[in-house]
């Protein structure tokens, strides 16, 4: 008899009308006080918890929550606040806490990294001179809060402690297994107060199992893992895997824990392998995450609980536990406020709150609850979605008629666009966006509310580029742009003027603090409809002599950062996305916009967690990025942007994109990307970040020259470039401002001493 359960293994923090962002934004502004502040986040808290208990959910998880990350709960909790923060408000103190996420006047904020390969930011522990210790037990704080508050015997959520060491930095390799050591104790006090406090079970997250990791670390992993066996028998240990399939499965299927939670849905092929291959232990729980945690589709509820029983036939499990793929961070709140949606396509949804409705549907029906009305109401459902138009056109791929490659070298055309643009050494610019004030959100919003007209907001954004742009000139940038003001976002901007695409009003998803993402709906064929950009772009390039950068975001980010079409390939999107923005380039080119940069930050996000799958999934971005730049004239120079990456492992893809100028975000790693050119050799335009614009925080002149040094000492002048990390969107415009000016500076200190040193 095979014991069926339901389990959640996290729950977005932003609130059905996004009220944790608010709240939070509202204290650091300090027009909340901490009294209140806490009340309201305490009050959502335990409402998230209460919405999962309404629907079914028989392991629900405690601790998840959090004020701006968990994995910089897990540091706090450890006691890893990095030395330069003022601590003296006690380390778990919001105002330590906040300072390590968003830095300070005194002190830069940690670094900032993807979350595995989602389109999520975690706060970078260092380690460095670490003293690991056991500040505050969260996890326990959130059991018993969970507990007395509202009677629920929830599951405490922990990183486990390959992943967060895997996650940290400032460590060399072979320090790895001191730390780790260092470590254990700290999560068997952690484990021993939950068992005490009367927990039956944790959930500790080890994402890191199913990217490609060395054999070697498997008998740390066992030393932990038995050791914590040891220490808390009563304790029911969960380990959590998600984003794909098991690395080593045979090794972690016979760790000493209660149960093993694997993806069947991002990890589908490769977990159904090793189930197939290995089997599972007899008397662990099998979590099987077989609705998706990452997309924004209604499950196919038959066909899911058909497979979950074909799991358990596979592995002869007793006790199979239905979850969602990956925590539900990943996926919007709820679909309930979404009222401007075709109702056929809002038909086809499910986010984090359906998703719980259909775990409980899944695991009644496996537990032989009559659900035959309900079922039959989800199959009518599909078969509806099925049948819609925009399901019955045929992918519409062919790209053979797009050039993917220019017809000179670098080398070539190089010259060629340098007499046409006759800019400095160490040309300065920035990545495209200025400040997206409050302001400017209001105004959109009375334009969409029809309190403005269409004509209004167009003389607003005008004004604002003309105020942008003379801001540039005065400050004596070289190359200007004209500010992202018309944008929301840089992907739901491009979806909303795209065909194929579909945009929600309440569909947000934390993407890093208090700051979120709306992904646009990909639901049909992609198509260029008409020009997106030119009419800005050519507005404020009336407005200077000075070149005039054109701006877009590129085919695999848009993909990325996009809720994606479940029944076609990948990349079969990504060429479609590329061929609109073929057109787009070309209509910029025909407006006289000669400079033009594609963005590509999710390229290096989206790389496979397993290796052996990366050489695949580069080729075909690095093609549909080519697809998309390839067709203009020599003279036109096109310019690319990504950050928040590690490019040490994939500058060939870079290089192969064959961009003119390259912009890299590289202060925020302390520099760490610039020993990368000590070895590679990169020979193209390219510009690394001089100064991090996450935090509010100005560098000086120095600062920068110094980075700007360091980069030179790697890579020649005559292809360096100076400009920030990334866009400035998120700055107000006084720090903004005062930044550019110290960065234009910066630049002109520079190319004295190099003109001094020719
Ligand atoms: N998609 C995506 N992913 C990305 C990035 C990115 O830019 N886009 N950048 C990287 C870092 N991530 C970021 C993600 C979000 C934001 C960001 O600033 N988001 C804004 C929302 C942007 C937006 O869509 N704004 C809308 C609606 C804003 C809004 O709340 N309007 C108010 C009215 C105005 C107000 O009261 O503020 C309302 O409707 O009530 C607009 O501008 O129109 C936010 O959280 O605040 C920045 C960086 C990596 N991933
Ligand atoms: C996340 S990359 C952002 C690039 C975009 N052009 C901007 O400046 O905001
Ligand atoms: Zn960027």
């Amino acid at each position: 008899m095979t014991t069926w359960t339901s389990s959640n293994l996290g729950y977005p923090r932003l609130g059905e009308k996004r009220e944790w962002k608010k709240a939070l934004e509202s204290y650091w502004k300090g027009k909340l006080d901490k009294g209140s502040f806490q009340q309201q986040i305490r009050e959502l808290r335990l409402d998230f918890l209460k919405k999962q208990q309404e629907r079914g959910v028989d392991s629900i998880p405690v601790g998840d929550f959090s004020l701006y990350d968990h994995v910089l709960d897990t540091s706090v909790m450890f006691g890893l606040v990095p030395e330069r923060f003022d601590a003296s408000e006690g380390y778990s103190s919001l105002s330590t806490y906040f300072a390590v996420a968003r830095g300070t006047k005194a002190s830069p904020a940690s670094e900032m990294t993807k979350w595995f390969n989602t389109n999520y930011h975690y706060i970078v522990p260092e380690l460095q001179n670490a003293k690991p210790r056991l500040v505050d037990n969260y996890p326990l704080k959130a059991y018993q809060e969970a507990a007395s508050e509202l009677g629920i015997e929830g599951r405490p959520y922990l990183i486990g402690p390959y992943t967060f060491l895997k996650l940290s930095k400032g460590y060399e390799d072979h320090q790895f297994e001191q730390l780790f050591n260092d470590l254990l104790p700290l999560y068997e006090k952690v484990l021993r107060q939950l068992q005490d406090a009367g927990a039956k079970s944790v959930q500790i997250d080890e994402p890191a199992f199913v990217q490609s990791f060395p054999e070697t670390d498997i008998p740390l992993i066992r030393k932990a893992y038995e050791l914590f066996n040891r220490e808390v028998p009563e304790l029911d240990l969960f380990v959590q895997t998600y984003f794909d399939s098991v690395s080593h499965y045979k090794d972690i299927i016979s760790l000493p824990i209660a149960g093993l939670g694997l993806d069947f849905v991002h990890g589908k092929e490769g977990n159904w392998a090793n189930i197939q291959n290995h089997g599972f232990p007899a008397g662990k729980v099998l979590g099987a995450g077989v609705i998706d945690g990452r997309n924004i589709w209604k499950a196919d509820v038959k066909a899911t609980v058909a497979f979950a029983k074909d799991i358990q036939a596979e592995t002869g499990s007793e006790h199979v536990e239905i979850q969602p793929s990956c925590s539900l961070l990943h996926t919007p709140v709820t679909t309930r406020h979404e009222t401007q949606l075709d109702p056929l396509l809002l038909d086809a949804l499910s986010f984090a709150d359906q998703k719980l409705e259909e775990i409980d549907l899944v695991t009644r029906t496996l537990n032989g609850e009559d659900t035959a009305g309900e079922i039959e109401e989800n199959t009518a459902q599909l078969a509806r979605v099925k049948n819609a138009p925009w399901r019955q056109e045929t992918a519409g791929n062919a790209t053979g008629d797009i050039p993917s490659s220019r017809p000179l070298s670098f080398e070539e055309r190089s010259p060629l666009q340098q007499e046409k643009f006759q800019l400095p050494k160490l040309p300065t610019t920035t990545i495209g966006s200025f400040p997206q004030t409050r302001e400017v959100r209001v105004e959109r919003r009375r334009m969409r509310k029809g309190e403005i007209s269409a004509e209004e907001y167009e003389t607003y954004i005008q004004n604002k580029m003309q105020e942008w742009v003379d801001i540039q000139e005065e400050i004596g940038l070289d190359v200007l742009v004209h500010g992202e003001f018309e944008r929301t976002d840089m992907v739901e901007f491009f979806g909303e003027k795209l065909g194929g695409f579909a945009f929600t009003s309440n569909g947000w998803v934390q993407s890093y603090g208090s700051r979120c993402v709306k992904p646009p709906v990909i639901y049909g064929n992609v198509e260029f409809k008409e020009p997106m950009t030119v009419k800005e772009t050519k507005y404020a390039q009336t407005l200077t002599e000075k070149p005039m950068k054109g701006m877009l975001t590129g085919p695999v980010t848009i993909l990325n950062w996009s809720f994606e079409r479940n029944d076609i390939p990948k990349k079969e999107v990504a060429f479609q996305i590329a061929r609109a923005l073929n057109d787009e380039v070309l209509a910029l080119e025909n407006e006289g916009i000669e400079m033009i940069q594609v963005d590509e930050p999710a390229i290096r996000e989206g790389l496979p967690l397993k290796r052996a799958e990366w050489d695949e999934y580069l080729e075909w971005t690095v093609h549909a990025f080519r697809l998309s730049t390839s067709s203009v004239k020599d003279t036109t120079q096109i310019h690319t942007h990504m950050c928040y990456s590690e490019f040490q492992d994939m500058i060939e893809s870079i290089r192969a994109l064959d961009a003119d100028v390259i912009s890299i975000e590289t202060s925020r790693s302390h520099g760490e990307l610039i020993e990368t050119f000590e070895t590679a050799v990169y020979d193209k335009g390219i510009g690394l970040g001089v100064y991090d614009i996450h935090s509010p925080r100005v560098p000086d002149v120095e600062e920068m020259t110094q980075m700007i040094d360091r980069a030179l000492r790697v890579l020649p002048s005559s292809l360096f470039w100076v400009n920030p990390d990334c866009g400035l969107k998120t700055r107000d415009v006084p720090e903004t401002i005062e930044a550019l000016k110290n960065m234009v500076r910066a630049a002109e200190e520079v190319r004295k001493n190099l003109e001094q040193h020719a």
